[in-house]
């Protein structure tokens, strides 16, 4: 699903009014109604207060209280409002709400005038202050309105946006202090792209698109670099066995990971691989560690450093379909070296590197121009710091991504709530798989093991990445079932990744 800019939305509105055709009121009255239905599902018999605004968000608030008023809720509607007039059709769903019901209606123009005190706590607050008209941080009585509604104990449901939230925003600016903090955003047709980022996607709760019916020719032909990965996406990439096929159909993986008390990096990331279907796997492990990897993980080969403790040499590559490389490993200068030379050494094979193989380059900066066109980076937000710098807030971060798979001509896979997929030519794929579980050691070995199994396997490195992480993200999913987020481990996310490959269908 694309995620469109605050302009291209606006776009999309009037191209669906013009060409569908539909008037401006009759789609607000299409969207109020999708979110009334979704309301009424969710909170069935409950009460509901509306903060409404004055622009096209608050007509929508209005609209949707008409509607459950309609349906015999009990609806209290506060339209805050300085000296700024209603947009035309907030107006017109003024009139039609005052025709049903002219006495749950009233109007603030100072914070003193909302009696908080009055909304029941049981009472679902519906925000619709602003939507993605919002052109500025909230100041004045929509702050202190906003800031009183994020101090009540009360369940907020946002519409389209949380009010004081942008939908995009500019790099070297920050979000405003004052936002709605909702516990369900209801978005019209697509999520926005500030729903993704830490600091912003806080306030947003979970979220839910509403298909309004906005012109999907008119989405298609979008340029666009934001993607939601979906489940039907997954699907189709996935790789069907032929039944007359053999483990040589599945290619080679090699994984050089784990050293002197880091085994475990190594068994968890070959496990994972293996579990991803790979045919064959050679993990590369320092001499101590042969006979740990050959009981911990049977179904694999190991070639051996002759190093005891550290990775200081490798297999000849041209064995190999794809490598991964960094799980556990140190940056003793004979791994750096020996990293170096590898580097220097690659053919044909796809390649992953992790953890401690991204700070090698982190601390080595000369090396990631060694780094092979569409190699696989997948840091997590401190090991892309080392390799980018600070960055001012989440949009610059994800300007440095981009900014960083163009000049490197990689793929990064930077971890996350939404772990991001970001390609060469900059175009970022959000997953939205997983869970707070999977923030757990060993969970970033396991992602590592899968992308080398998946890329093993042909898996082109975009759809490698992205199936890679969309899987592990449900694997986690389907772990949670039987763990929580506290107990869940590496080892309970690999075990769920056949069960993941069978929801994927
Ligand atoms: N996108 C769609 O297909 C549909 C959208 N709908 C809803 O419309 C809003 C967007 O409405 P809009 O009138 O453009 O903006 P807002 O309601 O978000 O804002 C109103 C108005 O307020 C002014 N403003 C902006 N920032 C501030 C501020 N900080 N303080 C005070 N005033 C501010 C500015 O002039 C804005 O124009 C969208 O989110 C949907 O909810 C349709 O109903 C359905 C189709
Ligand atoms: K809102």
């Amino acid at each position: 699903m694309k995620i469109l800019a605050p302009q291209q939305i606006r776009d999309l509105d009037q191209y669906t009014i013009q060409h569908e055709p539909i008037s401006s009121i009759d789609l607000m009255e299409r969207a109020a109604q999708h979110v009334a239905s979704e309301l009424m599902e969710k909170f069935y018999n409950k009460r509901f207060c509306i903060f409404v605004g004055t622009g096209n968000n608050g007509g929508d608030g209005l609209a949707v209280a008409r509607v459950l008023d309609d349906f015999a809720y009990t609806v209290k509607v506060i339209l805050v409002k300085t000296s700024v007039k209603l947009s035309a059709d907030a107006s017109i769903n003024l009139d039609r709400l005052l025709k049903t019901n002219p006495t749950c209606l009233s109007t603030v123009k100072k914070i003193g005038e909302v009696d908080f005190g009055q909304i029941k706590k049981d009472a679902i607050i519906v925000d619709a202050l602003f939507g993605s008209g919002l052109s500025r941080p909230l100041e004045g009585l929509y702050k202190s309105v906003v800031d009183a509604i994020n101090e009540l104990p009360n369940k907020v449901v946002s519409i389209d946006i949380p009010s004081g939230l942008f939908a995009e925003y500019d790099k070297n600016s920050a979000q405003g202090n004052s936002i709605i903090r909702a516990h369900t955003t209801l978005s019209f047709q697509m999520p926005k792209l500030s729903f993704f980022m830490p600091e912003s996607g806080c306030h947003v709760g979970q979220w839910h698109v509403l298909d309004i019916g906005l012109a999907r020719n008119f989405i298609r032909e979008q340029p666009c670099s934001h993607y939601v990965v979906s489940k039907k996406q997954i699907k189709k990439l996935r790789k069907k066995r032929p039944l007359h096929s053999h483990k040589g159909n599945y290619g080679h993986a090699l994984l050089i990971a784990g050293s002197y008390g880091k085994m475990g990096a190594s068994i968890i990331a070959s496990k994972a691989c293996l579990r991803s279907g790979v045919g064959l796997l050679t993990a590369h492990v320092p001499h101590w560690g042969y006979g740990i990897i050959q009981s911990a993980v049977p179904e694999a080969m190991t070639s051996i450093d002759r190093s005891d403790m550290f990775f200081t040499e490798f297999p000849d590559l041209n064995t190999f379909s794809a490598i991964g490389i960094g799980p556990g490993l140190n940056k003793k200068r004979n791994t750096v070296l020996a990293f170096e030379t590898m580097l220097d050494n690659m053919n044909s094979q796809a390649l992953v590197i992790d953890a401690d193989g991204l700070n090698i380059l982190s601390e080595n900066k000369h090396l990631l121009g060694k780094v092979p066109e569409n190699a696989i980076l997948t840091p997590h937000p401190k090991e892309f710091e080392r390799l980018v710098g600070v960055w001012n807030n989440d949009m610059d971060k994800l300007s440095r991504l981009k900014k960083f798979c163009q000049q490197y001509q990689v793929f990064t896979v930077l971890k996350g709530a939404y772990t991001v997929t970001c390609t060469p030519n900059g175009t970022c794929y959000f997953n939205t798989t997983g869970n707070p579980g999977m923030a757990t050691a060993g969970s970033g070995d396991a992602l590592t093991g899968i992308i080398t199994g998946l890329l093993a396997q042909n898996y082109s490195p975009e759809e490698a990445a992205v199936v890679g992480v969309y899987l592990h993200g449900k694997a986690g999913d389907l772990a949670l079932k039987k763990e929580s987020t506290e107990s869940m481990t590496a080892l309970d996310i690999i075990s769920c990744l056949g069960a993941a490959f069978k929801k994927i269908g």
